[in-house]
């Protein structure tokens, strides 16, 4: 009956297609004596569940290789550790990124920010023995929170900054122990060390440059954020950097126009397959501290009695320093003058404009030898577009409440420092518990500073154009540190990486698409199969 239900053309294409399906499933089964006709029988009975079990099976096994191949490997992380070695305290960052998606979406993250108990590494010169411990508890940490079968291949580098820099000019020998001490006992770590040694304050700037960036997502177009305004503006321009430190403080980014004098301090980058000419500058002595130590010497000669009045601390603040101290460090020593007593008492009393123009002789800008500088004759491009302050500038800003989302002009801060500064002490002590002195009664110095520097950067209506940042995009800390490890360990390639043939979805569609159709063909050829068996028996 089936015979006749063919015609001849349709028995040809018939015997053609089953032939070529299946000619090796009919080999086997039949050339090896399967002559059997209960065989037969039985196979042309249950031939199609055989042959869609046989399907079913390797849909399955495709599939799991599929998702095998594709699958989110979550365990192959990566580390890296760095040490913040600053002027005034030192923090070991620990980053953490994803082995396979480096170079693809570059998502590299702080999973630790710990603070090392104690002064900078500077004032170690004279306590050597005392490194061991000052390190221990944050190398402690790190032991804990990487896997100790990653230990030997994570990376951990030591930066000094400013403190360090000083100290080097002053007695480059010291500094040069501390480095070694510092190197060896990082060394003794079961940590793939890479060296301790002092960052130029144009490394640092860059470096902080190249951090937030990253962070922001506007190296790489589509970089992970989460602001997807960015994602979307392709051509977004960089952020320029506003570091602040406690000895120095560095203004960097791309700028519009490069002038002779300014050609020579650019800093060349090639990232993404994009190429970078970044401005960058570092003040060295002209950090938070070191200004605050410089208005000291400069203004003690003021002193009468062994005392005097200091406009930038708060009314009924009162603060005994050494002469010695003040005038004995690099930053302060033009400053000097005799004086008949060796310890000076400062005696608050918390006025804002008086600070403001104490403040103004800290800062040279009498003589200028190119068309534009910002003070201390360094010739500058005019800063444009946007800026990420951090570090102090986001310290101070915070606690005085003044970021930029929450203040929109100038005055509006002029306003707040004034009625800040003025409070007495006994008022700003009893009312922020918990702030350390030294932070609290040099907030309304630091405020006042930092509205000085940003006015000396020729930032007009800056509000509009710094932003005060912290943890970028709740990833990691703003600083030069995690640009530091991004370029020592090549995260960040010079080209961009050759796009993935497929995205996860595409795939998986793409396998469910060769699948059915796999599927089709067979089920295809086995009806043609059983047409062609039951036409030739
Ligand atoms: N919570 C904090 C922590 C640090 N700071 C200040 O932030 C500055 C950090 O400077 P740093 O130690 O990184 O010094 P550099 O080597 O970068 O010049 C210091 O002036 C600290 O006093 C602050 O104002 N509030
Ligand atoms: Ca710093």
């Amino acid at each position: 009956m089936r015979k006749d239900c063919l015609s001849g053309n349709q028995k040809r294409s018939a015997l053609g297609a089953g032939r070529i399906l299946f000619a090796s499933l009919a080999s086997l089964s039949f050339s090896s004596g399967y002559q059997d006709s209960r065989l037969k029988k039985f196979f042309s009975r249950n031939g199609t569940v055989i042959l869609g079990f046989i399907f079913i099976l390797s849909l399955i096994v495709l599939f799991a290789v599929g998702l095998s191949q594709n699958r989110k490997t979550s365990e192959n992380f990566k580390y890296g550790i760095v040490f913040d070695a600053g002027s005034s305290h030192t923090t070991m960052y620990i980053y953490k990124w994803s082995a396979e998606k480096v170079n693809d979406t570059g998502l590299v993250y702080e999973i630790e920010a710990c603070k090392v108990k104690g002064p900078g590494i500077s004032t170690y010169a004279t306590k050597l023995q005392e490194l061991p411990i000052y390190l221990t508890q944050c190398m402690g940490r790190a032991k804990e929170l990487i896997p100790k079968y990653k230990h030997q291949e994570t990376p951990i580098y030591l930066g000094a900054t400013a403190g360090m820099r000083l100290l080097s000019l002053e007695d480059a020998k010291l500094a040069n122990k501390i480095l070694s001490a510092v190197t060896s006992l990082l060394s003794s770590y079961p940590f793939n060390f890479r060296g301790a040694r002092i960052i130029s304050g144009s490394e640092e700037g860059a470096y902080g440059w190249i951090t937030i960036n990253y962070l922001l997502g506007i190296l790489k177009e589509k970089q992970y954020s989460k602001d997807p305004s960015l994602e979307k503006n392709e051509s977004q321009e960089t952020y320029g950097a506003l570091d602040l430190g406690g000895a120095s403080t560095q203004i960097t980014f791309v700028p519009k126009t490069v002038t002779k004098n300014t050609a020579s301090k650019l800093m060349k980058f090639r990232l993404y397959g994009k190429n970078y000419s970044v401005f960058t500058h570092s003040y060295l002595c002209y950090g938070m501290d070191q200004a605050l130590l410089r208005k000291l010497a400069k203004d003690s000669k003021n002193a009468v009695l062994e005392a005097y009045m200091e406009p930038c601390f708060h009314p009924g603040y009162e603060r005994t320093v050494d002469l010695h101290e003040i005038y004995n460090t690099t930053c302060a020593w033009t400053f000097k003058v005799w004086l008949p007593f060796n310890k000076i008492r400062i005696q608050g009393s918390g006025n804002f404009e008086k600070c403001l123009q104490s403040i103004n002789e800290l800062f040279s800008i009498s003589y200028c030898r190119y068309t534009s500088c910002a003070f201390n004759s360094v010739s500058r491009p005019s800063v444009h577009g946007k800026f990420g302050a951090f570090s102090a500038y986001y310290y101070v800003m915070e606690f005085l409440n003044l970021t930029s989302d929450k203040v929109s002009s100038r005055d509006m801060v002029n306003e707040k420092m004034r009625t800040f500064c003025s409070t007495p002490w006994e008022v700003v002590n009893t009312t922020f518990i918990g702030v350390k002195e030294k932070y609290l009664s040099e907030y309304c110095f630091a405020g006042s500073y930092i509205l000085k520097l940003l006015e000396y950067y020729n930032f007009t209506d800056y509000w509009n154009h710094i932003e005060f940042m912290d943890k970028i995009n709740n990833n990691a800390e703003a600083g030069w540190t995690l640009g530091y490890m991004l370029n020592l360990t090549n995260i960040i390639p010079a080209e961009l990486p050759p796009p993935k043939p497929f995205s996860r979805p595409t795939y998986i569609s793409l396998m469910v698409v060769f699948s059915l159709v796999l599927a089709a063909v067979f089920i295809l050829g086995s009806v043609l199969f059983h047409k062609s068996w039951y036409f030739w028996n």
